[in-house]
């Protein structure tokens, strides 16, 4: 029993069938990888997976407890923690700053924007912030404005505010793209280091190969809104048919 489950998950977007039948378990402490071509269905299934979208039919569940028809909110408050593709951050605020909103969201079980004014005297959310910045090896940039910080280390930020809340599900929704090679390899490193360190689950979306074959030790494929494969690294790179999926060749 995996600590994702879905079962014969569905979702229509009028005539279209975006996913038809998604069953997949990824199994508690492991990196699951979700690959597939352009319009398989992956975004919309974090979408299901995170409340923002509710499937036609199906179940999801998460440690034994089901997700369907909880509010995104809610579903984060269960232990599940999302990155975006495009940086979540809030550029007119410092690196330390921004480390600190997850902290107090944390601790008062709220998203407080206004606390960050009398943040001064909050010693000891200040003290977390610092030691969750060293070890994404942002503390020399902490008094930084993080709009300033380059595409990287925005990541390296937003998955620090994700880690913050203290997720055991961390779902990355093509974390290294746009970016250049030195930071995809530095994002690898990162998410190495955070798998190493903590007891975690992490399911990543992603159309680097490079990036799915240096973390994954399980890779789905959807095509066409299902799961084609689900195997090994090993085993998916010479397949026949994700070859196909991917490039359109015969099996
Ligand atoms: N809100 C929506 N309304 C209508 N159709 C949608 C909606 N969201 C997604 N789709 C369609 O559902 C299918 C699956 O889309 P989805 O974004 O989940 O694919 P994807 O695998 O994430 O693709 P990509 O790799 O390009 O991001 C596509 O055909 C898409 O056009």
């Amino acid at each position: 029993m995996g600590i994702l489950e879905i079962k014969n998950v569905n979702k229509r977007f009028g005539g279209l069938q975006a996913l038809g039948d998604v069953n997949l378990s990824v199994a508690e402490n492991t990196v699951h990888a979700i690959i597939g071509p352009n319009g398989a269905g992956k975004s919309t299934l974090l979408n299901v997976l995170v409340g923002k979208l509710i499937p036609d039919t199906g179940s999801v569940m998460f440690d034994g407890q089901s997700v369907l028809g909880r509010k995104p909110y809610e579903i984060n408050q269960m232990g599940i923690s999302r990155v975006f593709q495009t940086p979540e951050i809030f550029g007119d605020l410092t690196v330390l700053e921004n480390m600190m909103i997850p902290i107090f969201a944390k601790r008062d079980g709220a998203f407080r924007m206004r606390a960050i004014g009398a943040a001064a005297s909050e010693r000891e959310v200040i003290e977390q912030a610092e030691l969750m910045l060293e070890s994404l090896n942002l503390a020399d940039a902490r008094h930084d404005h993080s709009a300033a910080m380059s595409r990287g280390n925005k990541r390296r930020l937003e998955i620090g505010m994700c880690l913050a809340q203290e997720p055991r599900l961390l779902l990355l929704d093509e974390p290294t793209a746009g970016m250049a090679r030195a930071d995809t390899n530095n994002t690898i490193d990162l998410l190495k280091q955070i798998k190493d360190e903590r007891d975690i689950t992490i399911a990543i979306i992603e159309h680097d190969m490079h990036v799915v074959f240096s973390l994954a030790e399980r890779i789905t494929v959807l095509a066409q809104g299902s799961p084609l494969v689900e195997d090994t690294p090993d085993k998916i790179k010479g397949h026949p048919k994700v070859r196909e999926a991917y490039l359109g060749e015969s099996a």
